[in-house]
């Protein structure tokens, strides 16, 4: 059965930090691939600048249209918002029937405050998580420090958000190198965060 790593994500849009990560999930761990799950609301952010499902989506399709190992799902486009990762989780179960073993990709500063997320306790006994290192501010529960579902990778640290991006390009900074080339260009075209 394939292994299949979870990315959820806004990705509004989706730059390269996000991109390594995957890859190197996909790469360097034993995953075989990963989807980056494009989520419409998610639970804790407040409003921003939040672009149509459809276009955050078709910027991580043109991000990774030349990565066979990685993939975009549209699962929580149908779902109830806000988006609760746990329902998200059963919804994937259903229509894949066991053809995956699904697993979560978080970075450490979310597993900090995953202690709030829905029926947390339930996605970690029957998933396992990938972790890679961020810097962020925060305690990490103990529990979590050496929980057996808890897998951390050793991926880079890129030190860049999707906020910082739309906010230098408003400005009129150059935002290029944050972006892969499609991304970019998709973006220059439609226009946005001006
Ligand atoms: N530079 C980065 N390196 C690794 N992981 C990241 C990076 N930026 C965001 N993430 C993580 O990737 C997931 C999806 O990111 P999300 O779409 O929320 O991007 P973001 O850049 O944090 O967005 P925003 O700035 O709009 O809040 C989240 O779990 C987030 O913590
Ligand atoms: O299920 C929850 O309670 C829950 C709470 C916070 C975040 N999440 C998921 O984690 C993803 C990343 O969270 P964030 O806040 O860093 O954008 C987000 O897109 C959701 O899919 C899920």
């Amino acid at each position: 059965m394939k292994k299949v790593g979870l990315y959820f994500g806004t990705f509004n849009p989706i730059h390269i930090g996000h991109l390594v990560i995957a890859n190197h999930m996909a790469e360097f761990s034993d995953l075989d691939e990963v989807w980056f799950v494009i989520t419409p609301k998610s639970p804790f952010k407040t409003k921003q600048t939040l672009l149509d499902n459809h276009h955050r989506y078709q910027m991580v399709y043109e991000a990774i249209k030349e990565y066979p190992k990685l993939k975009a799902s549209k699962i929580e486009f149908d779902l109830p918002q806000p988006n609760y990762t746990i329902d998200t989780l059963v919804h994937l179960e259903e229509k894949h029937k066991s053809a995956f073993t699904f697993s979560l990709i978080m970075g450490e500063d979310n597993l900090k405050s995953f202690h709030k997320w829905k029926n947390y306790e339930a996605i970690l006994e029957n998933y396992a998580i990938y972790v890679y290192p961020r810097i962020s501010k925060g305690e990490l529960m103990n529990r979590f420090a050496d929980h057996p579902k808890i897998k951390w990778v050793d991926a880079p640290i890129m030190e860049i958000s999707s906020t910082f991006i739309r906010k230098s390009h408003k400005e009129g900074n150059n935002i290029k190198p944050m972006l892969p080339d499609t991304v970019w260009k998709y973006l220059d075209e439609m226009n946005f965060y001006r």
